[in-house]
């Protein structure tokens, strides 16, 4: 058999959906759904394999924008809609797609692959890392208090229609883009995204709903959120579901967190996707009543290690020689020495010693400030050559501040 691998026909969008969906379980999606993945579709930068005149692959890579540790926005392929039709599994379909795909990242000179994983497994073996981590959580509001900063009653409250809010909504949003890495820049129609809320995906809960923050009349942040209702026999026992709390300043977000806590006729908060570093973390009596737990979330691709590395600052000076394997995308093989600050770096091929022997995985695993170098190391994913390498990089790579991706694409 061989296929072949062609730029998405825009004629050919439905079929080539159909094979997505089926890959996915074949469950129908709601036509508002599907209209809004088509109109994000960006044809000449998706991909289609073909088994004679049988669409059988699926890829796409969105033109991203991506926060980085010192808040630049660079360049990165959203890579997306990734399946392979049932039939035709396991015979390199998708390593094929995942070779022209990075070919083709690196010929439109982005520095940067960045995917979220239906399964972790698939992807590390093309050399993406698990580069952030989000939380989940349930707050049981009847048992778990929360203690507020000073200022959070001067923060006003008020219900209004998601859709009317929106624009304020993605005001905030866009404030915070470059306060995090891990978040992107919206894209023309990617608003649309936060609005989506087609009554089959619900599952019992209400239609999205949204409380605006405001201080001296200026909106300072806002959530999305839903209420799943439920009654037993001893009373109300419903759940709010936030879809997305965002806030530019303490006081608001903690106004917006304790609004969630204590809506009538609900028993708990299920927290989903949230940062690892999230402030509600430490508004709560009890952390551990919340039963947290945590799973990768954005997965990072260098496609030029020397690009990518130079797109980003450092929290501390840095000098080190990477020796990195990179056997999918071999441009990047070989000695490269980082240099770099809070202020810039530069990253250089070299002939000099290595001090740290990595894969490029590793090296994306690291790239945001969200997985330490020293803890790939311990796991043998890292070798120190010289003493103190290491540690100097991993703190370099660091971030103050967690990286997050508040949704999926
Ligand atoms: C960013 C996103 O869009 S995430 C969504 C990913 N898509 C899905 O999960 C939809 C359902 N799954 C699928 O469509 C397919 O199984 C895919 C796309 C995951 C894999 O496609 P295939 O064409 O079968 O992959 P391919 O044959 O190239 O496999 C390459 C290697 O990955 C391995 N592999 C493929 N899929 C998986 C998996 N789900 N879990 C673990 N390993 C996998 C294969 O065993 C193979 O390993 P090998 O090189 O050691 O032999």
């Amino acid at each position: 058999m061989t296929t072949e691998l062609r730029v998405l026909d825009p004629a050919e969008w439905d079929r080539w959906y159909e094979v997505l969906a089926l890959a996915f379980g074949g469950v129908q999606e709601d036509p508002e759904e599907i209209r809004l993945w088509r109109d994000l579709t960006e044809h000449d930068r998706f991909l289609g394999a073909w088994d004679g005149d049988l669409p059988v692959g699926t890829a796409g890579a969105f033109s991203f924008r991506l926060t980085v540790p010192g808040g630049a926005s660079v360049p990165a392929a959203g890579v997306t809609m990734v399946s392979v039709a049932g039939t035709h599994r396991r015979r390199g379909i998708l390593t094929s797609m995942m070779r022209r795909q990075l070919s083709d990242v690196r010929a439109w000179g982005e520095p940067l692959a960045v995917l979220t994983a239906s399964e972790p497994e698939i992807y590390g073996r093309f050399g993406y890392g698990a580069a952030s981590y989000t939380t989940h959580a349930t707050i049981d509001t009847h048992r778990v208090r929360l203690s507020v900063p000073e200022g959070t009653d001067a923060v006003a409250l008020r219900a209004v229609d998601p859709a009317a809010a929106a624009e304020a909504c993605e005001a905030v949003y866009a404030r915070l883009v470059p306060t995090r890495p891990g978040m992107l820049a919206r894209r023309p129609g990617w608003e649309r995204l936060p609005l989506l809320d087609p009554v089959g995906n619900r599952e019992g809960a209400s239609a999205r709903q949204c409380v605006l923050a405001e201080r001296d009349g200026e909106v300072v942040g806002f959530a999305l959120y839903a209420i799943k209702p439920d009654w037993s026999f001893a009373g109300p026992d419903g759940s709010v579901v936030p879809h997305q709390v965002m806030a530019l300043e303490p006081a608001a977000e903690a106004a917006l967190w304790r609004f969630l806590c204590s809506v009538d006729l609900t028993s708990r908060v299920r927290i989903h996707s949230r940062p690892v570093d999230d402030g509600w973390q430490h508004l709560v009596s009890e952390l551990r009543r919340c039963e947290p737990t945590v799973r990768e979330g954005l997965f990072v691709r260098l496609v030029e290690v020397g690009a990518a590395l130079e797109a980003r600052t450092y929290q501390a000076p840095v000098d080190v020689v990477f020796e990195v394997a990179d056997a999918f995308c071999p441009w990047n093989e070989g000695r490269w020495r980082l240099t770099g600050d809070t202020k810039g770096a530069v990253c250089v091929r070299t002939s000099e010693p290595a001090d740290v022997e990595l894969s490029v995985r590793e090296l994306g695993a690291a790239y945001l400030g969200g997985t330490s170098l020293v803890s790939l190391a311990a796991a043998g994913r890292v070798r120190e050559l010289r003493g103190g390498a290491l540690t100097e990089a991993s703190v370099a790579f660091g971030s103050p501040v967690a990286p997050w991706l508040p949704h999926g694409f």
